[in-house]
């Protein structure tokens, strides 16, 4: 019997697709393992046909609707695999199909498409402007360069035309998956020797033999990161009923290189901008490490309720619901797990208070001993130097680094701030009550004397945590191979935390993973909002250096963010009202439209607004019933995690982003200041980077300072 595999391609489309046609798709896919290839040939219904003029002689259409037509790949290497790779109404079917050539990659060995046709005709065009060119964009690297990292004939002289990266942009729908991935790679400034490293080496086979091997079956086997093949009936109806998400499946080689990896000696770190797979990444580790026949605890954990509560539904559709897989991992926030620690070995639950609560305490401290500092500023030194570092008495502040804090404090000033930090203690202990990261500190405590709870911790979103967080992970599982997967964005840091890793045990050096590609956002979203940090450098996800988001991009194009000021915020509001309805008369579903803002007040106008047109809504405060239909309105800070087909960013004006009142003063400490600042950049970069299709930034009156002067 022949097999049958899936390309990406299909996929993209298949959700889209009406009922009636699915249903002809499964009937068409169905005969593939029911018939053999004679008989396939044969069968009337699914009239198995070559498309005339096609560039690549093994294209087939099949029938699956009356109207609608399937695009295979037949072998004609005497090999078994038939390739499905698309499904498109009768005609866009054969025009489509007899453009398109498939090849096996001479370097990664993987199937690749091209648009062979459109490359036929464009490359002259370009190759006559490129011929005044001063320079051109592959100028430093050689024919030999190009082709040992696979580039063949066509893609050769096409890449030679080109004299800029938007004109490779504009090629990128037409050039091969793989190649076209090396050049895009060699045109931010990589060398051929990294682009293969990072590219080639991580495609290849182990084991590929020195002169490709050219049947469609096995160059379908070395391309597990865009095809899928399907064993037996039962797996396809699987497949094909199931509501199907591509990252379940389709992994970026970089991000399976991370979690498939079968072992790791210590600590790992997956870093990488918006939307490059990191989650993705670590939900998949998980499920390497629960495959590999241990019964040890897993702890997968991350910053926020609503983000672990994302984390376990998606762990969940990994995991075919597996109850007995599941049952091994504990999905949670650190805060909750260490609470979890304290509970059950001191019997009782610990009662952490917020912030606000927090700073009255320290302004009540502040005036009983009428103390020479602010609460703020209290408040700061505690959670940094002292939680940071974990300084319990006098005598250890009093020798402590204050490295990152901007103001110098000889011993007189320290005493007087530790009497500060002991009388809000002693409130906490006078009202029964603690602060979350006092808790962590008693729960790595608790930890520290008992055999390691977990056999492997995974961490998503780990630029956020805190030195006390970090302790509670350290101590949850024993050092040594697999110990932790560590993954997050320093440029996505939104909660005042710095951390060094190594400092706390969490040794991360020869084991660290960069993802590139970003999954999520068009590439004019995600080349308009990493403006916005342009100006800054960020520290590294470790502690140690500085991050940058080199190299980070799109496979995705559409439209250019719109961004617009208004006269009032009435103005903005309506014109806000106007986008929503436009979204929604464009087919989007109210849920796939998020609108977000610095603070509540200015989501509370629009949403009165929104209501009064008839749009439904829904205020995301924490966790949201999925499914539950209104467009989201959220802080910006509750947007962490989440993503649209659409964002408005609202309220994007001066003394709103940056918050005023939530930057130090610089005369108070210059350091914090900029921290402070750069925390409120990064949140509006958390923000914008939520968008998948289309962005809107607007304000009404003086723009934030931290919007990119137009290009
Ligand atoms: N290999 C993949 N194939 C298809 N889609 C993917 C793949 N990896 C990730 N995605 C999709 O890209 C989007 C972003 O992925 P994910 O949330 O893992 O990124 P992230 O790096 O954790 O993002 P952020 O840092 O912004 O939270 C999601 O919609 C996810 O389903």
């Amino acid at each position: 019997m022949p097999r049958l595999a899936f390309a990406q391609s299909f996929w993209d489309g298949y959700d889209m697709l009406e009922k009636p046609v699915r249903a002809g798709v499964r009937k068409a896919m169905g005969k593939f393992h029911a018939l053999t290839a004679a008989e396939l040939n044969a069968d009337k219904g699914l009239h198995l046909e070559s498309v005339n003029n096609a560039r690549d002689p093994r294209m087939r259409t099949i029938r699956v609707t009356d109207f609608w037509r399937g695009v295979v790949l037949a072998p004609d290497d005497g090999s078994d695999v038939f390739l499905l790779v698309n499904v498109l109404p009768h005609d866009d079917a054969y025009t489509w199909a007899a453009k398109r050539l498939y090849s096996a990659n001479t370097a990664t060995r993987a199937l690749e498409v091209r648009d062979a046709v459109a490359l036929d005709e464009l490359t002259p065009l370009y190759e006559t402007a490129a011929a005044d060119a001063p320079r051109l964009l592959f100028a430093q690297v050689s024919d030999g360069a190009l082709r040992e990292l696979g580039l063949d004939d066509q893609v050769l002289r096409a890449a030679r035309s080109l004299v800029d990266k938007a004109q490779l942009e504009a090629f990128s729908t037409l050039l091969p998956e793989d190649q076209l991935e090396v050049l895009q790679y060699l045109a931010e400034g990589f060398s051929p020797e990294e682009v293969y490293r990072d590219v080639v080496a991580v495609r290849r086979p182990a084991g590929a033999p020195a002169e490709p091997v050219e049947d469609l079956a096995t160059v379908i086997a070395n391309t597990a990161t865009r095809i899928r093949l399907v064993t037996g009936p039962q797996e396809l109806e699987e497949v094909l009923q199931k509501p199907f998400e591509a990252w379940r499946v389709f992994l970026h080689p970089s991000q399976r290189r991370a979690a498939y990896r079968t072992s790791y000696g210590g600590p790992v770190q997956v870093t990488g901008g918006p939307g490059t797979g990191k989650t993705v990444a670590a939900l998949h580790r998980v499920k390497h490490l629960l495959g590999r026949g241990e019964d040890g605890r897993i702890l997968l954990t991350t910053y926020t309720n609503a983000l672990a509560a994302g984390l376990r539904e998606m762990l969940g559709l990994l995991l075919d619901e597996d109850e007995r897989l599941l049952a091994r991992v504990d999905v949670t926030t650190v805060d909750a797990c260490a609470n979890g620690v304290v509970r059950a070995k001191s019997g009782a639950a610990p009662r952490p208070i917020g912030d606000k609560e927090q700073r009255q305490l320290w302004e009540r401290a502040v005036k009983q001993l009428d103390l020479p500092y602010t609460a703020q500023f209290l408040a700061q030194e505690y959670r940094h130097v002292v939680l940071g570092q974990d300084l319990r008495d006098l005598d250890s502040y009093l020798g402590a680094s204050r490295r990152g804090r901007g103001t110098g404090m000889g011993p007189a000033r320290r005493r007087e701030v530790w009497s500060g930090v002991e009388r809000f203690e002693q409130f906490l202990r006078e009202r029964g009550e603690t602060t979350h990261l006092r808790v962590c500190t008693r729960a790595a405590d608790f930890l520290a004397g008992d055999p390691a709870p977990y056999a492997h911790v995974v961490v998503d979103e780990a630029q956020d945590l805190h030195p006390a967080q970090w302790r509670v992970l350290r101590a949850a599982v024993a050092p040594g191979p697999d110990d932790l997967f560590i993954t997050g964005d320093p440029h996505q840091r939104i909660y005042d935390s710095r951390v060094s890793l190594g400092s706390l045990g969490i040794a991360t050096a020869g084991r660290s993973f960069r993802l590139r590609v970003n999954y999520r956002s068009t590439e004019e979203i995600l080349t308009w909002s990493a403006r916005l940090l342009a100006p800054v450098t960020v520290d590294a996800l470790e502690g140690e250096g500085t991050d940058s988001l080199t190299g980070y991009r799109s496979l995705l194009h559409g439209r250019r963010p719109q961004v617009q000021g208004y006269g009032t915020r009435q103005e903005e509001t309506d014109a806000l009202v106007e986008r929503v309805q436009a979204l929604l008369a464009d087919g989007l579903a109210p849920h796939e439209i998020g609108v977000c803002a610095r603070f509540n007040l200015a989501l509370d106008a629009a949403e009165d607004k929104l209501k009064a047109s008839g749009v439904p809504v829904l205020r995301v405060k924490g966790q949201s019933a999925a499914g539950t239909q209104g467009v989201r309105l959220a802080t910006m800070h509750a947007m962490k995690g989440l993503e649209f087909r659409a964002v408005s960013v609202l309220d994007v004006k001066e003394g709103a982003i940056p918050f005023a009142r939530a930057v130090t003063p610089r005369e108070a400490d210059p350091l914090q200041h900029d921290a402070d600042l750069l925390r409120e950049r990064c949140l509006l970069f958390v923000a914008c980077t939520r968008a998948r299709e289309s962005l809107s930034v607007t304000w009404s009156g003086t723009p934030s300072p931290f919007l990119p002067r137009p290009a």
